[in-house]
């Protein structure tokens, strides 16, 4: 198998997220936090960083980027798998920008637009408002359907 590692930052600020609506590639059409690929050599965390800039105008210090969860999604019948590391921040500066990449829009954080979004995100995003750390593994059929899932405490096996 090869794996493939993102980064997937959510930004907050009060009681609302930022989300962006994915304009193309990976997710086009759908609402979700902000991230891409890591590039060789780069630290995930400088990756997130880089890619909230690019994405959303906003500038986030690495040390403020808490690192919440990895989630490993794996798809029947495709060798890639992708990695995601989410990232949590509340430590915001600048203003927000639409991109090539995403629009921009805050969100009350106990209403997002789920059946806009990834349908592995109404599982865990619970556990990430409640801000505990976890490890994940979805099992995916195609882009919509869940065949299976596991999640656990981030520090236990
Ligand atoms: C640019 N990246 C792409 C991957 N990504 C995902 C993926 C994802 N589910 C996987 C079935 C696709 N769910 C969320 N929420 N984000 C973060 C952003």
């Amino acid at each position: 198998a090869k794996i493939k590692v993102f980064t997937l930052a959510l930004l907050n600020k009060d009681d609302e997220i930022l989300l962006g609506l994915k304009k193309r590639g990976l997710g086009e059409g759908l609402w979700n936090g902000f991230g891409g690929k890591v590039d060789p050599g780069e630290e995930i965390v400088d990756a997130a960083v880089r890619e909230v800039k690019e994405e959303c105008g906003l500038t986030v210090l690495p040390t403020d980027m808490e690192n919440l969860a990895v989630i490993h999604f794996e798809f029947v019948d495709d060798p890639v798998i992708l990695e995601v590391h989410v990232f949590k921040c509340s430590k915001l500066a600048g203003v927000v920008e639409e991109s090539d990449e995403m629009s921009p829009k805050w969100f009350p954080r106990d209403n997002v637009p789920h059946s806009q979004m990834w349908p592995d995100d109404e599982v865990w995003y619970p556990l990430y408002l409640s801000g505990t750390k976890f490890r994940a593994y979805f099992l995916f059929q195609g882009y919509k359907t869940i065949l299976s899932y596991i999640i656990r405490d981030f520090y236990d096996h």
